[in-house]
């Protein structure tokens, strides 16, 4: 590969005798991974070959997945970087835990948080980036997330309407993505030998506002895919010098290398952050750091939000839906109108006053004039289990259902909304009328 103009230079001065090795790997391809899916019943039963686990990411493989495999399209995998990995293992975020991620789009982390959040607690996924906030939203919701809200804010917005209300904050930071290179070639133009310190402004004003978002003992963690120790180790120093926040040290096992206080101001603390280098593990490679608030974490202040509750009709609408469709207790959390949406809003919301939401919730259906239409998101976000009526797709009908194909079934008689499935797992509803099953695959998910 062709590096820009400086990063040779700079990084031979860095690392001294094993820069060679690192400059080697931008000829190598990039790697691959995947990780599981906890929140489904049965996560491993998956056609993907589990033989090369990640040994620091629980439900981490290396691999390739096909984006049409029904393992993809169903939630049961996500596809992710092997390094970038690190960064959901080392916030293991617990149930019952408000979580914000504050630059979540596409979702990797995001999936990775509310894989060991394991549904309890609140997610708050954040994308500054509208038609990136979109795409965050439909891959949580094909990962069958029910504890998240998406929001489409600036951090300084976010910090004023939520002062002290996360007990951990991931901060996954726009970097000049060093790390990407192997598989972006766009990252590679982008590289300027300023570009690093341009990167590291705008990191500094993301976590200014970030740290005042943390409750007393709250978590940081903040993370890049990029290798240049000016939004890595200098931003560690600056949080350490500007605020209260303290260093967790990483337990540095394996492939993770302690971060490097010589390529800061000195602070030994700053060790305690971690590298993965690509010339020394299989991935791209990543930083990441943990810190914490001194204190004690505060009981979670409720929202006081004027929510919307269905009308009568409407709540006689989604129940005759319910009823019909689903098995008793299916659905549980508030119910509450946006727009023409109903949704289920997850436990434990902030004040959403001044936020901009897109997503606050499992999105249940749409109103429409005196009918329910079922959203999409059901299909992904309950197990096959809870639907009383469920259409198995053979590996033929498959692919063409996701074409936008209808499929015929005699039985049950009647007018039905059910789960479409193909291998046990669920990727789709439809509206199975007089033997016909309707397709109800978005038609943006339609290949
Ligand atoms: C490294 S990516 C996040 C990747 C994501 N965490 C994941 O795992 O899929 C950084 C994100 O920060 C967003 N971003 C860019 N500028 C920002 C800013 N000033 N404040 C907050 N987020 C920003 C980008 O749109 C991008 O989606």
């Amino acid at each position: 590969m062709q590096l820009p103009d400086g990063f040779a230079t700079k990084y031979r001065a860095l690392l001294g005798s094993e820069a060679d090795a690192f400059l080697a790997t931008f000829d190598e391809p990039a790697t691959t991974g995947f990780r599981l899916n906890p929140l489904r019943p049965d996560p491993t039963n998956v056609a993907l070959d589990l033989q090369a686990p990640i040994s620091y990411s629980q439900w981490g493989y290396y691999g390739k997945v096909a984006g049409n495999a029904i393992d993809h399209v169903s939630g049961y995998v996500y596809s992710q970087e092997p390094s970038a990995q690190i960064v959901g293992a080392v916030a293991n975020a617990q149930p019952g835990l408000r979580v914000l991620d504050l630059c979540a789009a596409p979702g990797g982390k995001s999936t990775h948080l509310a894989s060991t959040m394991a549904g309890q607690g609140l997610l708050v996924s954040n994308e500054i980036n509208a038609g990136r906030a979109r795409v965050l939203s439909s891959n949580l919701e094909r990962f069958g997330v029910t504890n998240a809200i998406v929001t489409n804010n600036d951090p300084d917005t976010l910090a004023q309407a939520w002062p002290e209300t996360f007990d951990m904050i991931l901060v996954d930071a726009p970097c000049s993505g060093e790390g990407m290179f192997r598989k972006d070639h766009d990252a590679v133009q982008y590289w300027t030998p300023t570009y690093n310190a341009e990167c590291a402004t705008r990191q500094r004003e993301i976590l200014a506002a970030t740290v005042k978002m943390l409750a007393p003992g709250g978590t940081l963690v903040y993370s890049t895919c990029t290798f240049a120790p000016e939004e890595d180790e200098q931003i560690i120093a600056w949080l350490l010098q500007q605020t209260d926040l303290q260093v967790v040290p990483l337990d540095h096992q394996g492939p993770l290398q302690p971060a490097h206080p010589e390529w800061a101001d000195g602070n030994p603390a700053i060790a305690g952050a971690g590298r993965l280098w690509p010339q020394s593990h299989r991935g791209e490679g990543h930083f990441v750091a943990r810190l914490q608030r001194p204190g004690t974490l505060p009981a979670h202040v409720a929202g006081r939000n004027r929510l919307q509750l269905p009308t009568r009709d409407q709540q006689t609408l989604w129940q005759e839906f319910a009823d019909a469709t689903l098995t008793d207790g299916a659905i549980t959390g508030t119910l509450a109108v946006f727009g023409n949406y109903l949704y289920a809003l997850p436990a434990d919301l902030p004040n959403l006053k001044g936020v901009r939401v897109i997503h606050p919730g499992l999105q249940l259906g749409e109103f429409k004039k005196r009918r329910f239409v079922p959203s999409h998101s059901l299909a992904t976000a309950l197990p096959p289990a809870t639907f009383k009526t469920v259409v198995a797709l053979t590996d033929d009908e498959y692919p063409r259902y996701r074409h936008g194909e209808t499929v015929r079934r005699a039985e049950p008689s009647g007018r039905h909304f059910v789960l479409v499935t193909n291998r046990g797992k669920g990727f789709a509803l439809g509206h199975l009328v007089n033997g016909t099953v309707k397709n109800l695959l978005p038609k943006g998910l339609r290949v």
